[in-house]
């Protein structure tokens, strides 16, 4: 399957299926003569004699948020120089979501910005590798030094999924679930059912290529987030600042910042627009820990929410609410009233 962006000019294509990557990866390598890999250390060791057989002389960065350090992206763009890179080579980063900001960052940065392709490697990538945002983390909170970078390709192969481990999976289900949000009432009950018993790779295909489909038409509407991009950010308020500080998985934690938004939605609108029980349930049952929103300390999760990058103001955190399923919108939540929604929502679990 192949979706493609559709900007005024800078299209790239997004090939997803199963089994595809080295086919679709030598269309690209072809038109350079220097090819750079970044890969996610535990994916070089579970493909290295495989599917990654073709990858050359890889620059291994450690997967999760450690490679989204300042030393890890002294020691990418510091080896790339070493080894010559030149402003018309292609840089190609394999892994997670992580790996994929990091690696996406070094490509924006080095020599002022380099060609490069995306491949991800996990279910929260299908996400992350898209609309060309790259990032790392500053030690005021998630994603504070970035740029956008677009890819000239992602290349999706979905048999990467296929050796996730099931706190991998969890946590990129909360970015398929926040699609689902994002689009309408239909396709979350869908999604419902068909992970009503599990959350299996199998029936998750058809959801990811709408999640996608989803995101592209943010992403190229509003390149730059100035408007509706941030409904992307959906969950990722709250969700960003718990995973900061709890060091939890970041779609784990987007559930948890997804739940809190239910939540302040129906607080905003003064009345049950969604049934925060039906999803309480259908979250635990999955295993998200929403019992850990009880311990959550409200300053900490404030001053951490103050850094978020679509606050526009002081006294007031910028939130991303909903006024029903596929219908968003930015608001700006007064600091006390916020303070006040989360102190609700932790004496009501
Ligand atoms: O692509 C976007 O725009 C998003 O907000 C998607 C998010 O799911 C993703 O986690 C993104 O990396 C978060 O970006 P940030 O701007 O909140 O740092």
């Amino acid at each position: 399957m192949e979706i493609r962006t559709n900007y005024m000019d800078g299209n790239y294509a997004i090939y997803v299926d199963y089994g595809i990557l080295e086919d679709q990866i030598s269309q690209y390598t072809s038109q350079y003569t220097s090819v750079h890999f970044i890969v996610d250390q535990n994916v070089y060791t579970l493909y290295q004699d495989s599917t990654l057989s073709f990858v050359q002389n890889p620059i291994i960065l450690e997967g999760g948020e450690a490679s989204k350090s300042f030393d890890a992206f002294k020691r990418i763009t510091e080896t790339l120089l070493e080894r010559g890179i030149k402003r018309n080579d292609l840089l190609i980063v394999i892994g997670g979501g992580a790996v994929g900001d990091a690696g996406g960052f070094a490509a924006a940065t080095v020599l002022r910005g380099v060609d490069y392709i995306q491949v991800p490697t996990t279910l929260l990538a299908h996400d992350s590798s898209i609309g060309g945002k790259t990032a790392i983390n500053s030690t005021f909170g998630k994603n504070l030094i970035g740029a956008f970078h677009r890819p000239k390709a992602v290349i999706y192969d979905l048999s990467f999924l296929e050796t996730l481990p099931p706190h991998e999976l969890l946590s990129g289900f909360g970015e398929v679930f926040k699609h689902a949000l994002l689009k309408d009432e239909q396709t979350v009950k869908a999604l419902m059912e068909a992970t009503k018993n599990e959350i299996s790779l199998d029936t998750l295909k058809p959801f990811i290529i709408s999640g996608i489909e989803t995101k592209m038409h943010y992403v190229t509407n509003d390149e730059k987030e100035s408007g509706i991009r941030k409904f992307l950010n959906l969950g990722h308020t709250l969700g960003h600042a718990i995973e900061y500080k709890y060091k939890m998985p970041h779609g784990i934690a987007i559930v948890l910042g997804l739940y809190f938004m239910i939540y302040a939605s129906n607080a905003e609108e003064r009345q049950n627009i969604f049934d925060l029980k039906l999803f309480r349930h259908y979250f635990e049952q999955h295993g998200y820990p929403l019992d850990q929103l009880k311990t959550i300390n409200e300053t900490e999760m404030m001053t951490l929410m103050g850094k978020d990058k679509k606050n526009q103001s002081s006294g007031s955190i910028g939130f991303v609410l909903m006024k029903n399923f596929g219908q968003c919108y930015f608001t700006e939540i007064d600091n006390d009233l916020l303070e006040k929604y989360i102190k609700q929502l932790k004496e009501s679990l």
